[in-house]
């Protein structure tokens, strides 16, 4: 939900060219209490206010146009249905397509709830296995359709399982080299020399469908340096050919067969002699793929990806030089090695932009299960994934700099895949299961884009060029969308992404003004925690950092984005909290008073490390409470303020935070209230917020949920007569500490560190001798006892007791000398005086 959706747009705020930085000083002055009461006029005058905020701001914000601040009409407690989940579900964009789930082990607590979104899958090829940390992409073409025919381990030609039906036609030959020198020369020689090859290979098809027409053979030679599978290495001496086949009469004639294919494959590779180094022959089937590595290809370091192959006909996009050529011949018919060749070019370019799709299926590999579903498993075929080293090992560090260091074409490896049912048996079909958005990628502005960036933006995200992979959407705040994923060192981050795109400059101020607080937080353990941003307006940043604002009235240039790099938090307490009704549901439960002290005590400690740091929130709710590692921390500081100069309180140029959990003054920021003070927002404010999470947390509902509308809520909320209904706890400390927060006066509101201590997280022990002794007050002990009855009246006793005998400081980090603070303890008792005494006289001897 936008949080301006629904709201005019404020008033151009005052003309000022720059915006100082907010000095924080010590807090000195308290805001004027406010009261007023709503005649008709003065009812529509505040709901107009409601929606024009103007920020006045006294000496620091006078002067400068502020960012706008919004509201968001959340008026029910903030479940997000749409949260992410730890299954990563992956789908295909072919319907036939397996489904690959990437369960993330790393992540799976707390995130029951959460519905993932969908990160495309990227795993090379048609993965049929389940496959966990120790996946080998090698192992891939385990599940590969088996042949018929039996292997003979030393059979020089057992690797080609040749398919008689469309051996002709499916045949594809991949070249990949790691060099870019002279590679419209290697275009040439390779298209010759691949012809000779793909010659061969078809009259090797021919011989093996004379020697057994019946048998379904697969032609596969995998050349690899890889001697853990069965790749074979064409090196100089060194070409292992083996054969399917038990016929041994054939062997002979087979043997002549293989001979001229190793002459020829010698020829090929002589002609490859330089660093060119991957190609592959892709037969009838699947399997059939012939990868050669050059030993002297040292830029060639483990990536693998799926390549893709084009319908017959299909055009490709435009070709740009390669840089290292990888190249990729088309599915080869004789006599058509020219049009593959092109080809290779554009699957070259496919495959930068498929390297990072592999990279990201491999690098899930290291921190997830990975769930294989596939469909129709006979008709699918595998990919064979070459990769340079010799064993598998999940994308490191490396790879992803790698990839940030414009290297992925070299870093390329071939995975071809087929499916020898083909209704056009040119079109080799490749069962990638890569997403629509990736097929994006790889055409037409999706490749330029990609190549532009050296990285599929639709899986990775960039922020001051580190590669982060994405897992999934885990959900979009007013204003912005927030991801999880996975970093280069394999840690799992949040990653919120702010659009700035046509807002305003003052609202993208605003905006960037959250990284502003979060680098001020950096390093309190109960707030989340920054670990890197990019603002791509780079202006908007300095001047944010710089507490200045000259671009008044100037938009945000059409891409901008803010990127946040954060701490990843497993669920949010809305959502707990609605499970925990769930779990109560049906049974007369009240809600465990210990799950709340635990939960609510880290909620004050979380607030409190902000208003010690003079920040207000503003938009406190359950759902900006994260639970990272078992502890509450406190997230989106989008619209917090700091509190400045000289005030406790803060004005702004329109409402915040999120209506069930607004306090009054929020609803009338800026405006006068009945004695013409200025009404202003403060941390009370956030107290208010607090309270309504407490109230939601007993009841399970918002203290206004029943108003639905934003006129009925803003109508109650800011009637200072409106009394909110509690109804009975077993724990009247409970019911009290709620009062103490939902108090309508801001000033009768407890701070947090009085909260801290208030009696329901610090129960009085019973038969205290500070009630009972000296210590004690004898006109209250004499109290306690006369209005034992009265359990309200007890309370304030205590309360009272507590005040006089163990003053908590409303602020701890000042001294109770100051002449404020003693002001406020007396204030304080006095209140507590008179509130005692109200009760004793309404109820009468
Ligand atoms: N660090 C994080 N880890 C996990 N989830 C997060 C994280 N940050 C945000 N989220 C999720 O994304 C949602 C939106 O994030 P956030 O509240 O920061 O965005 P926003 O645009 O400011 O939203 P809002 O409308 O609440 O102001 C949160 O409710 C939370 O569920």
């Amino acid at each position: 939900m936008d949080r301006e959706a629904n709201l005019p747009v404020p008033p151009p705020p005052p003309s000022s060219k720059t915006q100082p930085r907010p000095i924080i000083i010590p807090d000195t002055t308290s805001s004027s209490s406010s009261s007023f009461s709503y005649s008709p006029p003065d009812f529509l005058r505040n709901v107009q206010a409601a929606f024009k905020r103007h920020r006045p701001l006294g000496t620091k914000q006078s002067s400068s146009m502020m960012p706008r601040r919004t509201l968001g009409l959340n008026m029910a407690p903030s479940v997000d249905t749409k949260k992410s989940e730890a299954v990563v579900s992956l789908s295909q964009s072919h319907a036939k397509d397996p489904i690959v789930r990437i369960k993330n082990a790393a992540t799976t607590i707390g995130e029951t709830q959460e519905d993932a979104s969908i990160t495309p899958p990227s795993i090379a090829g048609t993965i049929t296995d389940t496959f966990d940390e120790s996946y080998n992409p090698f192992d891939a073409h385990r599940d590969l359709p088996k042949p018929v025919t039996n292997h003979k381990e030393n059979d020089p030609m057992s690797l080609f399982h040749l398919e008689p039906q469309h051996i002709e036609d499916q045949r594809k030959v991949q070249i990949s080299t790691g060099n870019n020198a002279g590679s419209q020369g290697a275009d040439d020689r390779m298209a010759t020399g691949m012809e000779n090859l793909s010659s061969h290979m078809g009259s090797l098809a021919l011989t093996e469908m004379e020697w057994d027409a019946s048998n379904r053979i697969e032609a596969s030679a995998l050349v690899n340096n890889d001697s853990k599978h069965q790749h074979f290495q064409i090196s100089k001496s060194d070409l292992s050919l083996r054969l399917d086949g038990g016929v041994k009469e054939n062997n002979g004639r087979l043997a002549k067969r293989t001979t001229v294919v190793q002459d020829q494959l010698h020829q090929f590779k002589n002609f490859l002699s330089q660093p060119a180094t991957q190609f592959s022959v892709v037969g009838s089937t699947c399997a059939t793929s012939t990868s050669i590595h050059s030993t002297s290809a040292p830029m060639l370091n483990s990536t693998t990806y799926c390549s893709r192959s084009h319908p017959e006909g299909s055009t490709h996009g435009p070709v740009e030089p390669l840089g290292d050529t990888n190249i990729n011949l088309e599915p080869v018919n004789r006599g058509d090695m020219k049009r593959s060749c092109s080809s290779l070019k554009d699957t070259a370019g496919i495959l930068v932009g498929q390297t990072a799709i592999a990279a990201q299926a491999s690098t899930s590999v290291k921190d997830t299960k990975v769930e294989v579903k596939q469909n129709e498993l006979s008709k699918e075929h595998q990919v064979s994934v070459v990769k340079e080293s010799g064993t598998h090992k999940d994308p490191s560090p490396q790879d992803y700099k790698s990839m940030e260091g414009h290297q992925l074409v070299d870093n390329v490896a071939n995975v071809q895949s087929q499916d020898p049912l083909s209704k056009n048996s040119s079109d080799v079909k490749l069962e990638t299961s890569k997403p629509e958005k990736q097929e994006k990628a790889v055409s037409g502005k999706g490749v330029s884009s990609s190549r532009k960036r050296n990285y599929d933006p639709d899986l990775f995200f960039k922020v001051n060029g580190k590669l982060y992979q994405r897992l999934g959407k885990i959900g979009s705040g007013g204003s912005s969308e927030v991801h999880k994923v996975i970093s280069a060192d394999c840690t799992i981050y949040a990653l919120k992404k702010i659009k700035l795109k046509g807002r305003d400059y003052a609202t993208a101020y605003g905006f960037c003004q959250e990284i502003e607080y979060l680098s001020k937080l950096k390093g309190k353990n109960n707030i989340i925690q920054l670990i890197d941003y990019e603002v791509t307006d780079k202006t908007l940043l300095r001047e944010v950092l710089n507490g200045s604002m000259n671009n008044i009235d100037g938009r945000v240039k059409d891409d901008g984005y803010i990127y946040m790099v954060l701490e990843y938090g497993e669920i949010d307490l809305a959502h707990m909290l609605s499970q925990k009704w769930k779990e109560m549901d049906g049974s007369n439960q009240t809600i465990d008073e210990n799950w709340l002290r635990f939960y609510w005590q880290q909620i004050l400690e979380a607030v409190n490390t902000i208003h010690e740091e003079r920040v207000v929130h503003s938009d406190l709710k359950p759902a900006n409470f994260l639970l990272v590692k078992g502890f509450l921390k406190l997230i989106d500081f989008g619209i917090a303020k700091a509190i400045m100069s000289d005030t406790t309180n803060i004005q702004r140029d329109s409402q915040v935070g999120t209506l069930s959990y607004m306090s009054p003054e929020a609803f009338m920021c800026n405006e006068n209230d009945a004695n013409g003070n200025t009404i202003k927002c403060g941390r009370p404010s956030d107290i208010w917020s607090l309270g309504c999470i407490l109230y939601q947390m007993v009841y399970g509902r918002t203290p206004f949920s029943e108003y639905k509308t934003f006129w009925a809520k803003f109508k109650v909320i800011t009637d200072p007569k409106h009394e909110i209904t509690f109804e009975p706890v077993p724990n009247p400390w409970l019911l009290d500490l709620m009062k103490k927060c939902l108090a309508w006066d801001r000033n009768e509101r407890w701070r947090i560190p009085q909260l801290l201590q208030h009696p329901f997280l610090v129960p009085p022990i019973p038969n205290q001798p500070s009630l009972s002794q000296d210590q004690s007050c004898k006109l209250l002990r004499l109290l306690i006892e006369a209005c034992a009855s009265d359990r309200e009246a007890s309370m304030l006793c205590c309360q009272l007791n507590q005040l006089l005998t163990d003053p908590v400081m409303p602020l701890t980090s000042q001294l109770p000398t100051s002449r404020d603070q003693q002001c406020k303890l007396l204030s304080e008792m006095s209140q507590l005086c008179i509130e005692l005494q109200k009760r004793l006289a309404s109820q009468g001897d």
